[in-house]
């Protein structure tokens, strides 16, 4: 399938009340497993950050890792992984935040970022931006300029863009 006949939004199964009543849980696993739809979801998201010259990609675990990791490859730049705390083995900074789901602590090694790099944060979705803004925030701390920030999903009703703090966003898909 050529890449503009894709409709991606086809390929997110979304599951109510996951993990809790309320929630209705955008699932990506129906994407990654059709291997030719995730090579154009990366190619799409190449090609919309391309310009900012990014020197490193940082993703959130878990599916920040199968979002940045490919786009990093594709991109030829390195991959800085930001874990829930208590998983890196080196030394760390940490910092708190909440979900659309609750509460969770994410931690980076001291050594993740060299301090000036231009730094895109890639994920798999944006929901109330809790996620994204603690990562800023740890790549800041670290020196690291925060040029922008991708997702294949953004969910507009939590008005997560609000927390990018003016860093140029992209997403691929939206659910209003
Ligand atoms: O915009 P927010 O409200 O912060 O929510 C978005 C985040 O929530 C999900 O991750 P989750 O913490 O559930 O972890 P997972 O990737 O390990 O499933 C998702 O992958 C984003 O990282
Ligand atoms: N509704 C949702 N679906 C999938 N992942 C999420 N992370 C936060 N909210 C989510």
């Amino acid at each position: 399938m050529s890449k503009a006949s894709y409709n991606f939004k086809d390929y997110i199964r979304v599951i109510p009340d996951f993990p809790q009543p309320g929630i209705r849980f955008k699932d990506i696993t129906t994407l990654l497993k059709d291997g030719a739809a995730y090579r154009a979801v990366i190619d799409e998201m190449k090609a919309a950050v391309e310009h900012l010259k990014i020197d490193v990609i940082a993703g959130p675990e878990a599916r920040g890792f199968v979002v940045g990791a490919p786009l990093a490859l594709a991109l030829g730049v390195g991959f800085a992984p930001i874990r829930k705390s208590g998983k890196l083995p080196g030394e760390t900074i940490t910092a708190s935040y909440d979900l659309e789901y609750g509460k969770d602590q994410l931690a980076m090694h001291k050594d993740a970022i060299t301090p000036g790099q231009r730094v895109l944060i890639a994920d798999d979705l944006l929901a109330t931006g809790g996620t994204i803004a603690t990562s800023m925030n740890l790549i800041r701390q670290l020196g690291g300029e925060v040029v922008g920030a991708a997702f294949l999903i953004e969910l507009a009703y939590l008005n997560g863009r609000e927390k990018l703090d003016g860093v140029e966003l992209f997403s691929l898909m939206t659910y209003e």
